[in-house]
């Protein structure tokens, strides 16, 4: 039985190509029909702050992606400068609970169903990527990002802890040394240095560089069986989305806000 999934052809597999494009307020899907890549963009402007509205927005998109037969898909920004700067500060501020809690699901799940895609997936790092901002990027298979911006998780910096599953991303990424010392200081990368420790794989002169560079990495699956792939993707990201989902809102809520209060 097992046997028949994996000689399924890859033509079979991505022979539901078709044109599509949907555009909601926050977030733009296209599928290129010659190709089979999905454009996913943020379009929040200031600067693609993660509220639940994105999130929820961002997931839902991801989503129904794994349903169209993708040769894979990019993450990227309408904004000039700016990928994501990270989580709405404001949907951190004095949060209603029902709220918080909704929010930091949506989150979660967001990070998971990116981070678990049957389907290939790129960042297009158009712009400066700072916290949350870099987890959605890490949840992706590859980081191609535009030169003279930054990227890292600064937390620290913020007097906010990183939660496990962020921690569980960049050590996926970059090595366990690498991490401790970007971590505890909340280090911002310049596009070059993240490329250097691996924290993105390719630099890129502009969005469209980017873009190519991104699309040209999915052809590096041509000839892997698209089944094959994904459960071995699954095979070596599973347990820290297993540990992921044992975070708990309130354990991390807590801690940010005494983190917080020290501050004050
Ligand atoms: C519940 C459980 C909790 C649980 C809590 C646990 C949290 C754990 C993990 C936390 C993860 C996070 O992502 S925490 C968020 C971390 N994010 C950051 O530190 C990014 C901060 N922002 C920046 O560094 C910069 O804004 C940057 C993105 C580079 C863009 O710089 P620019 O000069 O181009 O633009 P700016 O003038 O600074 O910003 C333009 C406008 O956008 C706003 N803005 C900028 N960042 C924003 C942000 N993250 N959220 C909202 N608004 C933001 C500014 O205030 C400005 O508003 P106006 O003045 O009105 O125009």
């Amino acid at each position: 039985m097992a046997s028949k999934i994996f000689v399924r052809p890859i033509s079979i597999a991505f022979n539901a190509f078709r044109n599509y494009s949907s555009s909601s307020k926050l977030v733009d899907v296209s599928i290129n029909d010659k190709t089979g890549i999905a454009t996913v963009t943020m379009q929040r402007p200031p600067v693609n702050s993660l509220n639940y509205e994105l999130l929820i927005e961002l997931n839902g998109a991801f989503q129904d992606l794994g349903s169209k037969k993708i040769k894979g898909a990019i993450l990227t920004s309408s904004l000039k400068t700016i990928f994501s700067a990270g989580l709405d500060i404001l949907e951190m501020y004095k949060p209603k609970p029902e709220r918080a809690n909704a929010f930091w699901t949506s989150l979660q799940d967001t990070w998971i169903t990116i981070f678990n895609t049957p389907y290939p997936t790129v960042a297009a790092i158009n712009g400066h990527s700072p916290a949350g901002g870099c987890l959605l990027s890490l949840a992706c298979e590859y980081r191609v990002m535009v030169n003279n911006y930054t990227i890292g998780l600064n937390e620290t910096k913020l007097g906010i802890v990183a939660p496990f599953w962020f921690v569980a991303s960049m050590k996926n990424t970059i090595s366990n040394r690498e991490s401790e010392l970007a971590l505890t200081s909340g280090r911002l990368y310049k596009t070059d240095e993240a490329f250097k420790v691996g924290l993105v794989d390719e630099t890129a002169e502009n969005k469209e560089d980017a873009l190519a560079k991104a699309e040209k990495f999915f052809s590096r699956f041509d000839a892997v069986n698209p089944i094959a792939r994904f459960l071995t993707k699954q095979e070596l990201r599973g347990k820290i989305v297993k540990v992921g989902r044992k975070t708990f809102i309130y354990k991390i809520f807590r801690k940010f806000q005494i983190c917080m209060m020290t501050r004050i």
